[in-house]
């Protein structure tokens, strides 16, 4: 059984911004404080950063234990000393999104507003969380907010933005709102809008929350509740997106679980009216249970539907009558584009469009699609020629910028953050 416990105190690394954001919706949120980590070392002349973007439930714990879960982090196999994204020679820097649930200002935040209020009792004043009235954001919301972070390290360009998914969205956003400060883009299984497919799903997760008898209108925390079962069901629903048929089918086929049997049945149904109509019968419908329960130890509700609505308001071909390509006329980032054969959820077609967009515009950009049976979350696993394919791009866009091969020796600003003397 998995340890995550959300609510149990952790520290996490953040810098405050008191004046807070002007967010897409028009209202400014203050303060905002966002939770990083970072990796390797700044070099002397600070050229050498990577801002890696996480996915719609991931955090700033890409490559190291996590504090809550106690399990390795995301992209532990792709980050570090000789990894992909290589901590001998680059600075990556990661932070928890704005709207997130681990250290960054989100629906689980106090509301300023609410902070100092007092009763009558005298008793210390309960910061009451935003919850629903957590202000609606959006991607380019999320990058205004990782751009705070990137220059409170000092640091006016980044080598590359990096990331898959909703992490995706962000690097898309980055190389569109901040072309000057992006030397290299790297949107992995990611497209520069959200289609009517995906926002139809995140609408079947959202509506499983509000389903959910503890979700009392998102005020839960007020009777000590959480939507667990909604959020399980949600993630649940979710989880099968991420994979792939020849994923699921690979993994438990039809496979029945032993215990649900009666004794001595063999393991396949021959009489299915003798057992339980609702018990965990098949494999897969185990493993989804064991994604939802888990997943509920480790995230917010509130957080789930903010983010979710944050990709949905994803189209970058908005302001541009439509055409993908306008937000990046003139660019000088250069772009590796990278898809997976199995992926439905963002697939390849997807990126052909942002590809397309990109050649419209005359951006520098490759493309590849890695064939791979492993779904949409193909990036968050062993797939060597996607290893390869980040490491080689990478590298070559260093030589472009003329970093140096190694900068693990250098002064600078050391992996947790400290500047060194
Ligand atoms: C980019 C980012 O920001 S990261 C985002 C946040 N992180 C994630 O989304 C990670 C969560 N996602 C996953 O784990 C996804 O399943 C994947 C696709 C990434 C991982 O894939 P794999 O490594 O192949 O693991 P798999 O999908 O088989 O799941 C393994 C888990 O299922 C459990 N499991 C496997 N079979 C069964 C079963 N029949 N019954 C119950 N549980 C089962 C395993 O015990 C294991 O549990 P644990 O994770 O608690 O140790
Ligand atoms: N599994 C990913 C979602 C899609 O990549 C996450 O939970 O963030």
């Amino acid at each position: 059984m998995d340890q995550t416990d959300i609510s149990a105190p952790v520290e996490h690394d953040r810098a405050v911004f008191p004046d807070g954001l002007m967010l897409d919706c028009g209202t400014v949120l203050a303060p905002v404080e966002i939770a990083y980590r970072t990796y390797g070392v700044l070099s002397p002349d600070r050229n050498n950063a990577i801002l890696v973007c996480h996915a719609l439930t991931g955090d700033q714990y890409l490559a190291e234990t996590h504090p809550v879960t106690g399990r390795k982090g995301w992209w532990d196999r792709m980050v570090g000393p000789g990894k992909p994204i290589d901590t001998n020679r680059f600075f990556v820097i990661c932070s928890n999104v704005l709207g997130g649930c681990m250290g960054s200002t989100g629906p689980r935040s106090p509301r300023p507003s609410a902070i100092g209020a007092q009763d009558d009792s005298g008793a210390a004043p309960v910061a009451e969380p935003w919850g629903t009235d957590f202000p609606p954001i959006t991607i380019r919301d999320m990058v205004r907010a990782q751009n705070a972070l990137v220059r409170h390290l000092g640091i006016e360009r980044l080598f590359a933005v990096v990331g898959g998914s909703m992490g995706g969205m962000q690097v898309l956003e980055w190389a569109a709102t901040y072309p000057d400060m992006v030397f290299a883009a790297v949107p992995i299984a990611t497209a520069p809008f959200h289609s009517a497919q995906n926002i139809a799903f995140n609408e079947v997760s959202r509506q499983a929350i509000f389903a959910d008898p503890e979700w009392h209108g998102g005020r839960y925390w007020e009777v000590g509740a959480v939507p667990a079962r909604g959020l399980a069901v949600a993630r649940m629903m979710a989880h099968i997106t991420y994979l792939s048929e020849e994923a699921l089918t690979r993994k438990f086929g039809r496979r029945v679980r032993r215990e649900s049997m009666p004794p001595a049945t063999p393991c396949t149904v021959a009489e299915p009216q003798s057992l339980s109509l609702f018990g965990e019968i098949f494999e897969v419908e185990s493993y989804l249970r064991h994604q939802g329960s888990s997943f509920v130890r480790r995230f917010d509700a509130n957080s789930y539907l903010t983010i979710t609505r944050a990709m949905d308001w994803m189209d970058l071909g908005a302001e541009h009558d439509g055409d993908y390509g306008g937000p990046f006329a003139g660019t000088r980032t250069r772009f590796c584009v990278i898809s997976f054969s199995s992926d439905w959820l963002f697939p390849t077609s997807q990126s052909r469009i942002l590809v397309r967009a990109l050649n419209r515009a005359a951006a520098n950009v490759s493309f590849v699609e890695i064939e791979s049976d492993k779904g949409h979350d193909a990036f968050l696993l062993d797939e060597p020629d996607f290893d390869r394919t980040v490491r080689g791009f990478l590298s070559g866009a260093a030589e472009h910028a003329g970093l140096e091969c190694s900068v693990a020796k250098a002064e600078g600003i050391r992996g947790d953050g400290v500047v060194l003397p």
